[in-house]
């Protein structure tokens, strides 16, 4: 089943039509054509086996990955097969990033961290370290820092925080310069279940008080049925089905990853 999309383009986030992927390298395509619609300010979890293009789809939808065929809107942005530079300049100012390795610079104090969300802003040499910063950037991250628990943090290295503190470090330097749009692949993976939990509970109420469309990937369904509105599987390059999330049943999941 396939959700039905919106009647009024503006209220969309994304949508990629007949999209297909294969890799230069690859012997069969990743993608099959695949036509996905999220709303603005959707929460939305995509499932799928290993292997089954979650990543994938993430990064073209991105333009980090080139599309061999169909087209990808987002946040307003048309593109076939990648975006041109100035429209990825668009989606990168508009669009925060977590992935599983949250990527800090372990050496730089948290609060530095989070400035570093501002990179890519003009001027944003200054974003380097949290004392170059214009004071206007600090009090963003540390307002960031706030939302996610850990402005008490601030001055700490960041390798002195735990997995699940360093992760919601990360979910701060994301939201730092008021993305519309998240794209989170598997970022409660390396977290054990209490601090996966915590993350994902913390992505899912910013996104949900900030107004924020939130794309995730996820191995774990309590977490999709639970901090998600909708939730997509991918199976064999195409979607298998696409509905809200709390109708989501076994043997949906069991199709899944058989
Ligand atoms: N850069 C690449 N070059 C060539 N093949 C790739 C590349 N990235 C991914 N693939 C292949 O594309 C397929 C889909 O990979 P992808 O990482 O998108 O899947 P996934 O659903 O995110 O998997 P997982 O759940 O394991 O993270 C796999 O067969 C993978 O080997």
């Amino acid at each position: 089943m396939l959700h039905t999309p919106p009647a009024d383009t503006k209220d969309v986030a994304i949508a990629t039509s007949a999209l297909k992927k294969q890799y230069k390298n690859g012997q069969v395509p990743v993608l099959k054509g695949v036509d996905l619609t999220i709303r603005h300010g959707e929460r939305v979890a995509l499932i799928g086996s290993n292997g089954s293009g979650k990543s994938t789809l993430l990064k073209c939808l991105i333009g980090l990955h080139a599309v061999n065929e169909g087209s990808v809107q987002t946040l307003g942005e048309t593109f076939g097969s990648i975006p041109t530079a100035a429209q990825r300049a668009q989606l990168r100012k508009q669009t925060g990033f977590v992935f599983q390795k949250h990527c800090l610079v372990k050496r730089h104090s948290v609060l530095s961290n989070v400035v570093h969300g501002m990179l890519g802003l003009p001027g944003s040499w200054r974003a380097f370290t949290q004392a170059t910063a214009p004071s206007s950037w600090r009090a963003k991250a540390m307002s960031a820092l706030d939302d996610v628990n850990l402005a008490d943090k601030a001055r700490s290295r960041a390798d002195a925080l735990s997995g699940g503190q360093q992760q919601r470090v990360a979910i701060a330097r994301a939201i730092v310069r008021g993305p519309r749009l998240i794209i989170a692949d598997e970022p409660a993976a390396s977290l054990d279940p209490v601090a996966g939990t915590e993350v994902m509970r913390l992505f899912s109420e910013l996104a949900q008080v900030h107004g924020i469309t939130l794309l995730f990937t996820s191995h774990d369904m309590e977490h999709a049925a639970a901090y998600s509105d909708r939730t997509v599987a991918l199976k064999d390059g195409q979607i298998l089905f696409d509905k809200a999330s709390c109708e989501v049943c076994d043997q949906d999941l069991r199709d899944t990853f058989q």
